[in-house]
């Protein structure tokens, strides 16, 4: 503890373009990035066969090191790496020998979500987020009190539009129903494995329901936007507020019944809950329902008396009958030029492994980067360039 970090000069060498970036060759496998008065050391561990990226952290105002907790999904394939420090909150990585669509990565050092985790966890904290080019449709977030008919709508927006729409399978503790599928309905969860998988950072909320712990993981909503479909989350109103708060851009919906009688009817026909917790599920009704439609969380409310009725006006508000759009499509195009310009990261790409070794050279817009941990970082932007401008970041890669 104490000891100043000995291979900052000797080991590293700067990045040839800027300053600030740090290059390395893979056997170096370490990368030190200045962020305040923290020093980010990033590097490999394991052995040579499964290597593995690992983080610590020079305060230089106490002189101490840490290892931060690392929450997020880190970079699997890992031979050595390039960084830099793109903004005050997040350190780009670039990943050596991988695949293109698996090279970029961001560590964050002090986003909102790192804040909130440190507070959550009581530890210090960073968070990967893989860079993925271009964006997605705006997740859809569908709330509203047991037996209301969420599950209902929701299977008839993904039967009629299914190359559309993707479910987000959430995890829960609660015992399947007769006709629920494991990994479809839901991921049946041991309580145990799903705190340690919260507290491990794989979850984007969680929220205990009726006595079951529910959550959605980070992987649920990923996989759906991977498959370039657009997502759709079944969750409590607690959920909702934490999604809300997260870096995921989201629609809230809300749904009620046209009565409280109505919604009891509902639930004791469907018949899947004992007695029991049919008047949990009612008594807890109450509460979402205040909450649902007082505390301003959602973007729609809707009233779903006929079902066909109800499910129209979903259609309207997601766009599908031609109506009102609400995606966020439209917003990217504004760009802001000069602060455009401040954030453009030069990439010299090296083929060393080709006949004849060239360079290329790519520019990163990092001006319109979106979302971020715990999910991926969405909106990258990259396209060759020809020259490098005075005083403009550089990594090598
Ligand atoms: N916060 C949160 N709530 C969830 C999640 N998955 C389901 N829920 C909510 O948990 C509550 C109970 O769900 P479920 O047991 O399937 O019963 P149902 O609402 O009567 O169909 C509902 O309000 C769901 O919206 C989740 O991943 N996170
Ligand atoms: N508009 C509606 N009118 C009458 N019954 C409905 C309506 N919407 C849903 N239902 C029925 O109410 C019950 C609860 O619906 P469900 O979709 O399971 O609710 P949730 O997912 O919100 O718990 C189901 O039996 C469903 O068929």
């Amino acid at each position: 503890m104490g000891e100043a970090p000995a291979f900052f000069v000797d080991d590293l060498h700067k990045s040839a373009i800027n300053g600030n970036g740090t290059d390395l060759k893979p056997k170096d496998s370490k990368t030190s990035t200045d962020i305040g008065e923290r020093t980010y050391v990033i590097g490999g561990m394991g052995d040579r066969s499964t290597p593995s990226i690992c983080v610590r952290v020079f305060d230089r105002s106490t002189g101490e090191w840490f290892n931060p907790a690392v929450l997020g999904t880190v970079p699997l394939s890992w031979a050595g790496h390039s960084a830099v420090a793109v903004s005050e909150d997040r350190i780009l990585i670039i990943t050596k020998d991988s695949i293109p669509d698996d090279c970029i990565w961001f560590l964050e050092v002090d986003t909102q979500f790192v804040r909130d985790q440190k507070q959550n966890l009581g530890t210090e904290v960073v968070a990967w987020s893989k860079g993925v080019v271009g964006n997605i449709e705006k997740p859809i977030v569908i709330s509203g009190p047991s037996g209301v008919g969420k599950g209902t709508l929701i299977s008839k927006l993904m039967s009629e539009f299914p190359s559309m729409f993707g479910f987000s399978v959430s995890h829960t503790t609660r015992a399947p129903r007769e006709k629920e599928t494991n990994g479809v309905h839901y991921h049946f969860t041991e309580r145990s494995v799903m705190e340690k998988a919260i507290k491990e950072g794989m979850f984007l909320e969680f929220a205990s329901v009726h006595g079951n712990l529910y959550g959605t993981s980070i992987e649920a909503v990923e996989v759906v936007a991977d498959a370039g479909k657009r997502c759709i989350l079944d969750i409590d109103v607690q959920g909702a507020r934490s999604v809300r708060a997260s870096s995921l851009e989201a629609i809230f919906i809300f749904i009620c019944p046209p009565s409280f009688e109505e919604l009891k009817k509902r639930l004791y026909a469907r018949a899947t809950e004992t007695e029991e917790q049919i008047q949990k599920r009612l008594r807890n009704a109450r509460t979402e329902l205040e909450q649902g439609q007082s505390s301003g969380l959602f973007d729609h409310l809707l009233v779903n008396d006929d079902l066909e009725m109800c499910y129209k006006r979903l259609k309207n508000i997601l766009d599908l009958n031609g109506n009102t759009t609400t995606t966020n499509k439209k917003a990217q195009k504004t760009v802001n030029f000069s602060k455009h310009r401040e954030n453009k990261v030069f990439i010299s790409c090296g083929n060393a492994g080709m006949e004849e070794a060239s360079t290329s050279l790519y520019v990163l817009d990092v001006s319109s980067l979106k979302g971020g941990a715990p999910g991926r970082t969405r909106g990258l932007n990259i396209s060759a360039a020809d020259h490098i401008p005075n005083g403009y970041n550089g990594i090598a890669h």
